[in-house]
């Protein structure tokens, strides 16, 4: 956690790497697109070159030009597609992504992706069961590998563009058989299956360095339970601080302070969802929802039942009834392995927010008073992260995040998150963080306004 430079992040940050940055070394940096066997096949930007229009790269294909059936896959092996309506499918990818996603070095924490995580992040409205996609091993039947896609609009309100697309994610393949080109093969597929939907961009995130980032934002975090992180090993003493230094500086007020905070219903739908598409309009990249999108993603589902993954917040004015800011967390914990006091780490990231203090940020009066909302609101999303047994909430430098991380005391980590499109080119967009250092931009914000998990 880089709030303090004498800090050695360990084992929580370093999985958070793994997730975001993987190979993220000068090694990778200085290969080129050619280096790339898979990548430098497919449609994407080269590394090396400099993007002066945007669009897509390939336009000349219908679905009737796409294969049928899937590539061969070695006979052992054969492809699915994943029923996470059945429980027990659904049981199957909890166990591929439990053991074999992503892992610390010490094997000390792993993500604890839950049954109602993958039905919420893989069942947007729209969803197709066949972008599920799996292989089993024919004998066993045991899956060893997944690839995911759901659908989307994106927005880049560059150009005013609007582009039928899917998100991709939860890319996974079983340890053993890794380093055998089997990830190139499940893109493919994952392609074709889309493709015959007459969908030809994708957006996908990943720690890894491929041709071609469309921006990098940097993860940050911020204690709420410092002396639970401190336990388990994420957080470190500081030489020049005490314990209770720590503790006192990173505490928090037990009541938010916004009048007006409670959680969203169904009923603030409409509002929040207007408040929500004019403030996207501030960044360059973002997901086009339809009402009924954003009620999925904001409330979990629309049967008022409380949802354990999402949580958000909207601020009514008293006096004119009006929504006029809402935050987001989802939450997805650690398991923590081998440590006698704790099993578990309680984990919240930023998803989507908005407030009406940034409909106008033109003067640097203006600007200030929005910084100072948000401030207040995210230190709210803090209070009641803790409510719920949260133990260090992080976020991005996408969207607005710069201008509130150092203020509500987040410290810079060390991953990095890269942004793709495939099939599309467009200029690079601020990741909110200095190109050249990769430091927080503190006073601007950045132009990604899409959250991915
Ligand atoms: C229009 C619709 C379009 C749909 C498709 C849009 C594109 C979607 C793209 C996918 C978005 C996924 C978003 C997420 O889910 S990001 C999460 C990725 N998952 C993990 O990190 C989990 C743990 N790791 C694994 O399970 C494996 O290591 C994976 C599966 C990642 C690679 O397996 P393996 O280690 O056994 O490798 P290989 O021998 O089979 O294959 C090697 C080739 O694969 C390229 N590689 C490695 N990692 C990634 C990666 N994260 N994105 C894209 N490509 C990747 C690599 O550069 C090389 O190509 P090239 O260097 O030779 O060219």
């Amino acid at each position: 956690m880089g709030d303090d430079k004498n800090e050695k992040p360990k084992s929580v940050e370093e999985l958070l790497k793994l997730l975001s940055t993987a190979d993220n070394d000068s090694a990778t940096q200085q290969r080129s697109t050619e280096d790339y066997k898979f990548w430098k096949t497919q449609p994407v930007p080269k590394l090396e070159e400099k993007i002066d229009s945007e669009g897509p790269i390939d336009s000349s294909k219908t679905p009737d030009d796409i294969p049928d059936k899937p590539l061969p896959l070695l006979p052992e092996f054969e492809w699915v597609t994943v029923d996470i309506n059945n429980s027990e499918e659904l049981e199957d990818v909890y166990q591929l992504l439990y053991n074999h996603y992503v892992e610390d070095s010490d094997a000390t924490f792993r993500f604890k992706y839950s049954h109602e995580f993958f039905k919420w992040s893989l069942k947007p409205p729209g969803w197709l069961k066949e972008w599920h996609v799996g292989v089993r091993v024919k004998a066993t039947g045991k899956l060893v590998a997944f690839i995911a896609a759901v659908p989307t609009h994106l927005k880049l309100n560059s150009s005013g563009k609007n582009i039928p697309s899917v998100e991709i994610n939860f890319l996974c393949i079983h340890k053993k058989l890794r380093g055998k080109r089997l990830a190139p093969v499940l893109i493919k597929e994952i392609n074709r299956r889309v493709n015959k939907r007459d969908i030809w961009q994708a957006l996908y995130t990943g720690g890894v360095v491929l041709p071609s980032p469309v921006s990098t934002c940097r993860y940050t975090h911020r204690p709420i339970n410092w002396s639970k992180l401190y336990d388990v090993g994420f957080s470190h003493l500081p030489a020049n601080q005490t314990k209770a230094s720590m503790l006192a500086y990173y505490s928090l007020p037990p009541n938010t302070k916004t009048e007006g905070l409670r959680p969203m219903t169904l009923k603030d739908l409409d509002a929040t969802f207007d408040l929500f598409v004019k403030f996207q309009s501030r960044y360059t990249l973002v997901p086009d929802y339809s009402k009924d999108e954003f009620a999925h993603w904001t409330l979990g589902s629309v049967d008022g039942a409380k949802s354990n993954v999402i949580r958000t917040f909207v601020v009514e004015d008293a006096a004119t009834g009006k929504i006029t800011d809402f935050f987001s967390y989802y939450l997805l914990p650690f398991t923590v392995l081998d440590n006698p006091h704790h099993d578990e780490l309680g984990i919240a990231y930023l998803f989507y927010y908005a407030s009406e203090s940034g409909f106008d940020t033109g003067s640097k009066e203006k600007l200030d008073q929005y910084k100072l909302r948000l401030k207040s609101l995210i230190n709210d999303a803090l209070i009641t992260a803790k409510a719920d047994d949260v133990d260090v909430f992080n976020c991005l430098t996408s969207q607005d995040n710069p201008l509130f991380i150092e203020e509500c005391k987040f410290g810079a980590g060390d991953g990095y998150l890269n942004y793709y499109l495939f099939n599309y080119k467009t200029l690079p967009i601020p990741g909110g963080i200095d190109s050249k250092t990769k430091e927080v931009t503190h006073s601007q914000g950045s132009g990604i306004g899409v959250v991915l998990f």
